[in-house]
């Protein structure tokens, strides 16, 4: 492991910022990153994301709240630690490298100017040491330009810690690399962010990238949280429907009733029935409805398999994109390795457990408390909640 300093927690208090007198961009924002962890911030144009990144990076003074690391608060409102007092380095989806520098001048930067500055000899170690870490050996004396979008990237990130900072922010880092180069440094970067043990806040409106990268995932929705959990959690018991959509279960059906039975949600639809995970009240308000995700979908005849109709089937070369109506409930999304016609009837078999399911009445409990019940039913938001009522 290279020799990061001292990292600390970082701390949300009732964040919140208007610009000038328009509405509210950001508003109740309460999260605490433990020290060495990686909160993603995920959500889709406009909910936020860049205000709160701006925000503790000391780029925008906060209309409300606090931004602490460690013990250390860096911004109230009218109060505000500039940024190069920080003791953060920051990551851009556009790289920011300056064109006319060579790789090591670009690493070496924050250690020849400002309140990082270092002696020649202590900075040429520190460039060295990050060139292997990097893995941008024999790459020392390029500029920006002979270099693939991936080794920018990576002497971004290089820059980011010469410096030993306390704390690291992503600004949707990987969002300019093709799809490929995109998974391939999204393992890279989980692999560093565990090995640095430096506390990060990393943005991005990719789910997967949240989900792979982060040890905690915080859901923005014009400008508010609604889901701060682990990434299993926002995936297998996401708050509300709006995340569910945002993590990738792309189809919504209604069913006709929802009860939850040993703590599993049950919908039935016409007269078949599927099991999914009980995610409880939406907490945006929609109403019972099962989410589906593709991959947790197929065409069978198996038994409870649910009657459908083919929409529409679509070549994308590794598979067909079909879509089906299940009665009045809606339409699901699936992948075929076959053709279908429009209109072909067909059965649906949902995986155990692939769907995500909301509302539903739990089944009596056997000693009649209703709050045993609801404690089965509810998100894992609302069992936190009741562990410390009690
Ligand atoms: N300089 C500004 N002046 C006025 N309103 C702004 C300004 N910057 C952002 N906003 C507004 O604040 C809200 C949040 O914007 P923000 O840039 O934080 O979203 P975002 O999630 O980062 O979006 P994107 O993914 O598109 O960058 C939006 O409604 C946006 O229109």
């Amino acid at each position: 492991m290279i020799d990061q300093r001292h990292t600390a927690p970082l701390r949300l208090r009732g964040l919140g910022m208007r610009y000038g007198t328009g509405a509210w961009a950001l508003r109740g924002v309460d999260t605490t990153v433990p020290a060495g962890r990686t909160l993603a911030v995920l959500g889709p144009s406009g909910c936020g994301k860049s205000t709160l990144l701006r925000l503790v990076a000391g780029l925008e003074t906060p209309g409300e709240g606090e931004v602490l690391l460690g013990d250390r608060v860096l911004s109230a409102p009218g109060s505000t630690v500039s940024p190069e007092f920080r003791d953060m380095g920051m990551v851009f989806q556009d790289y920011a490298l300056w064109p006319h520098l060579r790789v090591r001048d670009i690493i070496g930067y924050g250690l020849r100017h400002g309140v990082h500055r270092t002696s020649a000899g202590e900075r040429g170690s520190r460039v060295a040491e990050l060139v292997g870490f990097l893995r941008l050996d024999g790459l020392e004396d390029r500029r920006p330009a002979e270099l693939s979008g991936g080794q920018r990237q990576r002497v971004a990130i290089a820059r980011a810690l010469a410096t030993r900072p306390r704390l690291l922010l992503f600004d949707e880092p990987l969002s300019n690399l093709d799809s490929q180069l995109r998974g391939e440094m999204r393992e890279e970067l989980a692999l560093l962010l565990r090995r640095l043990g430096t506390t990060a806040l990393y943005v991005t409106h990719d789910v997967s990238e949240a989900l792979a990268l982060a040890d905690r995932v915080l859901v923005l929705h014009e400008g508010r949280t609604v889901q701060d959990a682990s990434p299993e959690e926002v995936f297998g018991r996401p708050a509300s429907g709006w995340v569910a959509d945002l993590a990738g279960f792309s189809s919504r059906i209604e069913p006709d009733a929802v009860t939850v039975e040993d703590g599993r949600a049950v919908a039935t639809v016409g007269g078949s029935r599927f099991v999914g995970r009980a995610c409880g009240e939406d907490v945006g308000g929609g109403g019972p409805a099962a989410y589906l995700h593709p991959e947790a979908v197929r065409l069978g005849e198996g038994p409870g398999a649910l009657p459908a109709v083919v929409v529409s089937s679509v070549f994308e070369g590794r598979h067909h994109r079909v879509r089906v109506r299940v009665g009045s409930a809606g339409t699901v999304l699936l992948h075929s390795v076959s053709p279908h016609r429009p209109g072909d009837r067909v059965g649906l078999e949902i995986e155990p457990d692939g769907a995500v399911i909301f509302g539903g009445t739990a089944e009596p409990h056997p000693l009649g408390s209703t709050r045993a019940a609801q404690n089965q039913v509810g998100g894992p938001e609302e069992r936190h909640r009741d562990a410390l009522q009690r």
